[in-house]
């Protein structure tokens, strides 16, 4: 069997089960690869491998092994060096090894993006000791967030409103981090009005845009995000030029989420992923090439298409709160219409402890007026998402999301 291009993905989770599909539509041989069995990449693809990626050895031998064309990394948590290596010798790393290696870790990115570029961002430290710690919210000010510098969905991170929780923000981001490095990121809190994402396609044509994704996180984690959200021309002019900027030092193609916060028409840098991003979820819906369909056309080199908006539209994650092999999905099918418009919900077997076991998308007929922040109109669809554990009897339905998932939607666009 020919195909067109053979992938190895590193990572496998629902960003990279999407990304699976768009790849395969394109006509790809996919190997998924990551540190669990049965990941929702897998599922998908051609073939898998189960090893841990930030141990170079065993990477090494997947990339041998399997002699793909591109490698495309679907998390930070990986050893990067040897993606370099590799890149040397003509794979093809997407977007680039210098992106992977430079985006891995927080400090080599902010290094980039406000010493390099000189872009806005807050005022941080790094720290690897408690003093630092200290030194840091010093020169920061509370509250300030502080953060592994590897880490990601928040893992680790906590915003520290008193001197006296610094010691257990530090305990609690070692304790959580990826990766061997003690080190943890300071950052002044910005009280921002809201915070987008950006995506950015850098493709053979150029840089282009997606319309921004506003998007609402808890505990540094994502709960929800909705296209398009609105911003003065200003402001998404500030944030292009600097989106712009990042995605041409760290070079390659591909998909980046660049994430800023704004404050009035103040737009700051925060990070930003090489690759599809968890808020961008709400494209599959909302777009008429979704951020993984983008990433897919870019890295193999297809003219990248004008990215038309279908209607205002908004998604949501379930949550589970625990590990479990064995859990059920009920009642979604019941739910795939709603009276406020029309939602779609997507459910996928769960990952790890903290997984997303399934996203919804809304897309809503009316119009909504709305403002930044908490958003005017909830769109509310429940799932019953119902998950047991393994010899505990009847499932029970899950304690966090309680069997609901929350929809906000922003802008839309009546019908
Ligand atoms: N300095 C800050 N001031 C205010 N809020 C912040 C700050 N840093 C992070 N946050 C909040 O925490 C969220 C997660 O932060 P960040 O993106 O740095 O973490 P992450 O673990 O890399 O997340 P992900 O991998 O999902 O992008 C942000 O989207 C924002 O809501
Ligand atoms: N915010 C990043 C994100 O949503 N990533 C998605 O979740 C999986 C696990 O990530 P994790 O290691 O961050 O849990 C990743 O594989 C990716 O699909
Ligand atoms: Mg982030």
């Amino acid at each position: 069997m020919a195909f067109t291009a053979k992938i190895l993905l590193l990572g496998s989770g629902e960003l990279g089960r999407e990304f699976v599909i768009s790849a395969k539509r394109l006509g790809a041989q996919v190997i998924a690869c990551d540190s669990y069995a049965g990941a929702p990449a897998m599922q998908v693809a051609d073939g898998h491998e189960v090893f841990s990626m930030l141990d170079a050895d065993l990477l090494a031998k997947a990339i041998e092994k399997h002699k793909p064309d591109f490698v495309v990394p679907e998390i930070e948590a990986i050893r990067t060096e040897v993606l370099a290596d590799f890149e040397a010798r003509g794979v093809t790393v997407v977007p680039s090894a210098r992106a992977t290696i430079m985006t891995m870790n927080r400090d080599r990115i902010r290094e980039v993006a406000a010493v390099e570029l000189g872009l806005r961002t807050s005022r941080y430290r790094y720290a690897e000791t408690l003093e630092e710690v200290l030194a840091g919210a010093a020169h920061t000010g509370l509250p300030c967030v502080i953060k592994p510098v590897m880490s990601s969905s928040g893992k680790g991170q906590s915003t520290v409103r008193t001197a006296r929780e610094l010691e257990a923000a530090w305990t609690y981001a070692v304790a959580n981090m990826r990766g061997d490095r003690s080190r943890v990121i300071v950052e002044e809190f910005i009280a921002f009005d809201y915070e987008i994402t950006l995506l950015t396609v850098r493709s053979r044509e150029g840089v282009s845009f997606c319309p921004p994704i506003g998007h609402r996180q808890e505990r540094g984690d994502y709960q929800e995000s909705w296209q398009p959200t609105p911003m003065s021309s200003a402001a998404l002019s500030a944030a292009q030029d600097m989106a712009r900027k990042v995605v041409d030092n760290l070079g390659g193609y591909g998909i980046f989420g660049v994430e800023f916060f704004v404050k009035g028409e103040d737009v700051i840098f925060s990070e930003l992923s090489p690759r599809p991003h968890d808020t961008g979820m709400v494209t599959l819906i909302s777009q008429n090439f979704s951020e993984f369909d983008l990433h897919a056309r870019a890295i193999l080199g297809l003219p990248v298409p004008e990215v038309r908006l279908a209607g205002g539209a908004a998604s949501a994650v379930i949550l589970a709160d625990r590990e479990a092999d064995d859990f059920r999905f009920e009642g979604w099918q019941r739910r795939s219409r709603h009276p406020a418009g029309k939602s779609i919900c997507g459910c996928s077997a769960s990952r790890r402890p903290g997984p997303i076991a399934g996203w919804a998308w809304f897309w809503p007929r009316r119009r909504m007026r709305t403002r930044h922040g908490p958003l005017r109109r909830r769109l509310r669809a429940r799932c019953g998402l119902f998950m047991g554990d393994e010899g505990e009897g009847p499932s029970r339905p899950l304690p966090q999301a309680g069997g609901e998932c929350l929809g906000m939607a922003s802008t839309a666009i009546s019908s």
